[in-house]
């Protein structure tokens, strides 16, 4: 049986590093539509961005290769099939046009080197971010050949479920930038922006759902939900692709779009992977179904929403959408992943709201703190998934219970919450 095969050949204009289930959901998702919304150079796409011809993304893996040898295997290509409550839609994504083991320094720093390139997005999830991780020097070092190529201006897009994930990166990097600071900060635009779409991990399960509906044979394929979101704000100094066409939208200032989005989806998602797991529950559909921690969510969400600087009834209709998303029963999204790094992501789903409320002279919500006191509860009693958590498990398993709740919001809550 054969796989999913390339008839367009779009030339590499975009990198992406941090080469996962997301990436693939989402900016190479826009990126294709892009593509096929192509008109001709002196027309416009959705009345927003003049078309200058398609976009090939060249992407890297961040730590383990595999995501890239499967990849590669297909020629870049792959299926993505959306998953409603009602079935499944499949779609054939070809923007992909190399994918590359993220240990091939050389592949790399030349990608981003390319005078062609003019966009670079980034997957590396939160634990990337982290002080010393791997992707902030990597992405310097990059823009020192690109500096060093006279390749001009790039953007770089930062993809992660972070507050100000433009600003923080764009901080991070030129912290590790040395005498190349000077020429990032004036050349290079680090765009804020937040996404979303839910993508589990692909299960053995998926590639067979996969192949009985395209007759394909696709390892590389990706299930995700038909809800998609991109916002963005900062400059494209070089060019972009219409992502327009799939939907993204431009705006000045991110800000109340990713509070809404992690106050809300993301710390429901981190509340549920505890005490959904606590209560046995090994998926969101599961633990939202519920009563109690379906009733302890939606007092979670009125907890944040207070604080939520949007009006009331557009909040209104993106939580209705995200009950309908929660509840869809074939998106198997496993506790289990999302609990994953969870030290690195409770201080932006559930601290940076707690502090919000209290600056605005609210008070703490009692549901935020049953939802910290879950995520507690989590760290002492089930496997740590990464060193971090296992640390804090440690620090917090030798206080008194009435003490931890206060030594996480103590050690956590991050500097610099706007108020
Ligand atoms: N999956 C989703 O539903 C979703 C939705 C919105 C945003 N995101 C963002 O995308 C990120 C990735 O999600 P995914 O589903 O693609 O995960 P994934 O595990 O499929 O892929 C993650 C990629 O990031 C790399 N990576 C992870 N930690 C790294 C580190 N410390 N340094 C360098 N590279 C690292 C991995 O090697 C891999 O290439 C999330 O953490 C989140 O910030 C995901
Ligand atoms: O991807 P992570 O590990 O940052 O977080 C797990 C989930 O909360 C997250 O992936 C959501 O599904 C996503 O942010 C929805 O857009």
């Amino acid at each position: 049986m054969s796989g999913p095969q390339r008839t367009e050949h779009p030339p590499p204009r975009a990198v992406h590093l941090g080469l996962g289930a997301f990436h693939r959901a989402h900016q190479a998702w826009y990126t294709q539509r892009a593509n096929d919304a192509r008109v001709p150079a002196d027309g416009a796409v959705n009345g927003a961005v003049n078309d200058d011809g398609p976009w090939g993304i060249v992407a890297f893996t961040g730590r383990t290769p595999d995501a890239a040898l499967r990849l590669s295997a297909q020629d870049g290509v792959y299926t993505l099939a959306e998953r409603s409550a009602d079935g499944d839609r499949t779609e054939t994504v070809q923007s992909i046009v190399r994918a590359v083991p993220g240990s091939d320094d050389r592949a790399w720093l030349a990608a981003v080197a390319d005078p062609e390139v003019s966009v670079l997005t980034v997957t590396v999830t939160e634990t990337g971010y982290r002080p010393g991780s791997g992707p902030p020097e990597r992405i310097a070092r990059a823009l020192a050949a690109r500096r060093a190529a006279g390749a001009g201006p790039l953007a770089v897009v930062s993809c992660d479920n972070l507050l100000g994930n433009g600003r923080v990166l764009r901080d991070a990097v030129l912290a590790r930038a040395g005498t190349d600071a000077g020429w990032i900060a004036d050349a290079v635009s680090f765009v804020d922006t937040v996404v979303d779409r839910i993508t589990p991990a692909t299960t053995p399960a998926d590639i067979d759902a996969v192949r009985a509906l395209t007759g394909l044979d696709d390892p590389a394929a990706v299930v995700t939900e038909p809800f998609s979101e991109w916002v963005l704000a900062g400059a494209f100094p070089a060019g972009r692709p219409a992502w327009e066409a799939g939907g993204a939208r431009f705006v000045p200032d991110v800000r109340p779009y990713e509070e809404r989005k992690l106050w809300l989806l993301n710390a429901a998602h981190s509340y549920l992977a505890a005490a959904g797991r606590l209560a046995g529950c090994d998926t969101i559909a599961e633990a939202f179904a519920v009563p109690s921690l379906r009733a302890a969510t939606e007092a979670l969400w009125a907890d944040h929403r207070a604080v939520i600087d949007l009006p009331p009834g557009e909040v209104d209709a993106w939580l209705d959408a995200l009950r309908v998303r929660f509840d869809n029963p074939r998106i198997a999204h496993r506790l289990d992943q999302i609990r994953r790094d969870s030290t690195a992501k409770i201080p932006v789903r559930l601290l940076a709201p707690l502090t919000r409320r209290e600056t605005a002279g609210l008070g703490a919500g009692d549901a935020q703190h049953a939802a910290l006191d879950a995520w507690i509860a989590s760290l002492l009693t089930l496997e740590p998934t990464d060193a971090a958590d296992a640390a804090l498990a440690r620090e917090l398993d030798a206080l008194a219970p009435s003490e931890r709740r206060n030594a996480v919001i103590a050690r956590l809550t991050p500097e610099g919450t706007p108020a």
